[in-house]
């Protein structure tokens, strides 16, 4: 499993700066978080890897394959394998939680689809839901079925903006057990971001703290707490 690299990475919304010269490697196979208050550009960063946008200046490798030079878009968000789960997810309405967590198997004529749902429903204890509807799920099943249905299609990234921010503390760590217990079998490269600095520290094998567009400290979550930079010390509060 390969990095994700960003080199000199500026990216402005209608003449606005929201980053600069963002510089980076995301370890693949680990599980980086990104963690800054409010506006700092966390999102802006992910929908740069995903292909959502593209940068005013840099270059994007993802996998030793560039994906972004020099401000171009050399490879299409389809075509990048990255799977997105955003805090406000879109599950198909109309669809069962099979269908949903089926549906990108399908679009890409998977073999052995019914085999590959099954065993993700399981990882999730989610098999007694399977012929439900979102409208039917808890909010935290629901989460876990928009996770399950990323990786299902077996992502060489996963992104994930803030994606438990409004499921309550306890569905939150069976989430995040799930999750940890799934990249530990067989590891992924995740990136994720949140503006919790106790679920960063928790999860992350690194921590990347962002404010204003750039990067202010990185490391495992002993060196982020042990850092004496001014404003870690005003934002986490261990
Ligand atoms: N499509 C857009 N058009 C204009 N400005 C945008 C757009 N998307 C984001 N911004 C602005 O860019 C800045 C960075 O946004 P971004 O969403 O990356 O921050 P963030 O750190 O993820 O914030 P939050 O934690 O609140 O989600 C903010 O000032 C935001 O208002």
């Amino acid at each position: 499993m390969s990095d994700i690299q960003l080199s000199h990475i500026d990216h402005a919304y209608g003449g606005q700066t929201v980053l600069r010269d963002f510089t980076h490697t995301f370890a693949g196979g680990k599980i980086t978080c990104i963690l800054g208050p409010s506006g700092c550009g966390k999102t802006t960063v992910l929908r740069l890897i995903a292909g959502l946008e593209a940068p005013g200046n840099g270059s994007i490798v993802v996998n030793d394959e560039r994906v972004t030079e020099n401000g171009k878009i050399l490879v299409p968000a389809y075509k990048r394998r990255t799977g997105f789960i955003f805090q406000d997810l879109a599950l198909w309405p109309h669809f069962t939680v099979y269908q949903n967590v089926a549906f990108g198997l399908n679009e890409h004529h998977a073999k052995n689809v019914g085999q590959k749902v099954k065993d993700m429903l399981d990882l999730f204890n989610l098999s007694n839901e399977q012929k439900k509807y979102p409208h039917q799920l808890s909010g935290g099943q629901k989460q876990m079925v928009a996770i399950a249905r990323s990786l299902v299609l077996r992502p060489q990234a996963l992104l994930m903006d803030e994606p438990l921010a409004n499921i309550d503390i306890q569905v939150k760590s069976r989430i995040l057990e799930h999750l940890l217990s799934i990249h530990q079998a067989d590891p992924f490269t995740i990136i994720y971001v949140t503006h919790d600095h106790k679920e960063a520290l928790d999860i992350g094998n690194s921590i990347v703290v962002m404010n204003q567009g750039n990067i202010i400290a990185s490391g495992n979550s002993e060196e982020i707490i042990h850092s004496q930079h001014i404003f870690l010390k005003s934002f986490i509060k261990t």
